[in-house]
């Protein structure tokens, strides 16, 4: 079966709805990540502040869940502690403002210096990530959840850090439980590696498709 990207007329725009207090905290270690990448301090300081870290670190550990990402609290029927959209997960990049139009998805993403490959440059297995989560995505709100199987990345350009980049995606075409997707990463209009995937539909995942089209 064939899916035209074009043709189901829904639409779905993921508004967060994260705890306030868990994504301040993710929010200032993220802030920690950059800072200790970037820091030129004495070893006095790094000591002091490494002791701040673990006093923080036991506080956080005073009340914790034991549970894998996936089943914690869901934002748009994904953990908001998941590896890549996750507001609430600091090593996420995150990824951002998703939605679903016309069969297209897309989000944002800005990458820190944490993701650094080449100087100055995303790393190309964080860009395959976010790719692959957009297909993940693209694929769960077209036709049903669906884990990836393959994936091939063509890096076409430079994907700079620090600059908010386009990630959208759609589902090609449809063969029994397998799904054709493709996908691309825009800065500043121009594409910087596209993907195309195949995912297998597999029962028992999380449906976060409600209105998705039926398998032939
Ligand atoms: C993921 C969590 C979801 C959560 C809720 C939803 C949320 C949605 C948004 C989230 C977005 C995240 C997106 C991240 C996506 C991942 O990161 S997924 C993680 C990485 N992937 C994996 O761990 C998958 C590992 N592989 C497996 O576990 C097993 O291969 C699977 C997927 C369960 C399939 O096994 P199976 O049911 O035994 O199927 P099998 O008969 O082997 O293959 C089915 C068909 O696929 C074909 N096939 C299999 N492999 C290949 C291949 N490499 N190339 C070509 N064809 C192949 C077979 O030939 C077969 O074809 P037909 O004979 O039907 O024509």
């Amino acid at each position: 079966m064939s899916v035209s990207p074009q043709s189901d007329g829904r639409e779905i725009r993921l508004v967060p709805n994260v705890p306030v207090g868990t994504k301040l905290v993710a929010d200032r270690v993220r802030d920690v990540i950059d800072a200790c990448i970037h820091t030129d301090s004495p070893a006095a300081d790094l000591e002091a502040a490494a002791q701040l870290i673990e006093q923080a670190t036991q506080l956080l550990r005073k009340r914790s869940r034991d549970t894998s990402l996936q089943v914690t609290r869901s934002n748009g029927g994904i953990s908001i502690n998941n590896a890549i959209e996750g507001p609430c997960n600091p090593v996420a990049p995150p990824l951002t403002d998703l939605a679903y139009v016309d069969g297209e998805t897309s989000g944002c993403v800005t990458f820190p210096t944490a993701a650094e490959g080449p100087p100055g440059r995303a790393h190309g297995g964080l860009v395959a990530a976010v790719l692959d989560h957009a297909l993940g995505r693209a694929v769960a709100w077209t036709v049903a959840a669906a884990m990836t199987v393959s994936i091939t990345v063509d890096y076409r350009a430079a994907t700079p850090l620090h600059q908010p980049l386009c990630v959208t995606a759609r589902v090609v075409s449809v063969d029994g439980r397998k799904v054709f997707a493709e996908a691309e990463i825009r800065y500043d209009g121009q594409i910087t590696a596209v993907a195309k995937a195949i995912m297998i539909v597999v029962a028992g995942l999380p449906s976060i498709a409600p209105t998705a089209v039926s398998l032939d």
